[in-house]
């Protein structure tokens, strides 16, 4: 099976932007005499600066979870995370924050992942208003925002005063793009942020999402189950299985000759999907 080192960051954490070795989450059952579910187990892999790795596997296996704890959204049981050189994995309050400023993540549901509350303009300008990196430069902050929503192809003149209501599904994730790359970040989290939208519209996204994050030097972690986008998006694939993983590699190695048993069959299912 070819493998990531089982210890990353001791394998070559100086060049690594993020190294992830032995993550293991549980979360709790209800019901009578249930155990805890282990849903991630000796979870370990790197991505290198300006780097995109995908993350494939079936529904539950675990995927958004390990985005989940590297954006700070849910706490892992054991394991270490590195980024930038900085152990964050038990950093907490505004100590993380202040870790993993250039940390950012796009969620599946654009309908969910947008303050209903805020313009367009306030949603996008708020990764720099965090920063501080245009404190007291009121009409900086406006010319980065418009450039942001420029760049994802929305007029700011009439999309940034809009709530996120008034605009469709495709609208929104273009939104959550634009705030996810205003503040040149290092890393972006992507949790399958096309998922929700037409087929038609799914490409056109994650060819936009390609040409940011290209342009800005920005590394991304693309969790998607459609082993098929991994070819054309991702430098490095990992396959997660029941909270493991079980292979990785370029995607040529991994789709071409996989080695490891669920792998053979995804990809089976995925050749007979597209006959
Ligand atoms: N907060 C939670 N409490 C209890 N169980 C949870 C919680 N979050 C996730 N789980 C469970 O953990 C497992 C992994 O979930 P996760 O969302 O990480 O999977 P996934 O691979 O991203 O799936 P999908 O592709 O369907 O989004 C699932 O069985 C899920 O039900």
């Amino acid at each position: 099976m070819r493998s990531e080192p089982a210890n990353p960051a001791a394998a070559n954490g100086s060049s690594a932007l993020l190294a992830v070795s032995g993550l293991s989450k549980s979360y709790a059952s209800f019901g009578a005499g249930s155990a805890a579910k282990q849903v991630l187990r000796n979870v370990g892999f790197r991505i290198d600066p300006q780097e995109t790795v995908g993350i494939v596997g079936l529904s539950g296996a675990g995927k958004s979870t390990i985005g989940r704890i590297i954006a700070g959204l849910e706490r892992a049981d054991g394991g270490e995370i590195v980024y930038g050189g900085t152990s964050i994995g038990r950093l907490r309050g505004a100590a993380r924050r202040r870790a993993t400023l250039g940390i950012e993540m796009i969620f599946q549901d654009p309908y969910e992942s947008l303050s209903a509350r805020m313009r367009i303009g306030e949603i996008v300008a708020e990764p720099l208003v965090i920063r501080q990196t245009r404190r007291g430069d009121r009409a900086g902050l406006d010319r980065a925002v418009r450039s942001a929503l420029a760049k994802v192809s929305l007029d700011p003149d009439r999309y940034a005063s809009r709530y996120p209501h008034e605009l469709s599904g495709g609208e929104r994730q273009r939104v959550g793009l634009a705030r996810a790359f205003v503040a040149e970040p290092r890393l972006v989290i992507a949790d399958e942020p096309t998922s929700m939208l037409d087929s038609s519209l799914r490409l056109e996204l994650l060819e936009l999402m390609d040409r940011l994050r290209r342009d800005s030097g920005t590394a991304t972690l693309f969790i998607t189950h459609d082993l098929a986008l991994t070819y054309r998006f991702c430098d490095r694939l990992l396959v997660l299985n029941e909270g493991e993983i079980v292979e990785s590699g370029t995607p040529a190695q991994v789709i071409d000759h996989p080695t490891h048993p669920f792998t053979i069959r995804l990809i089976q299912a995925l050749r007979e999907f597209h006959g």
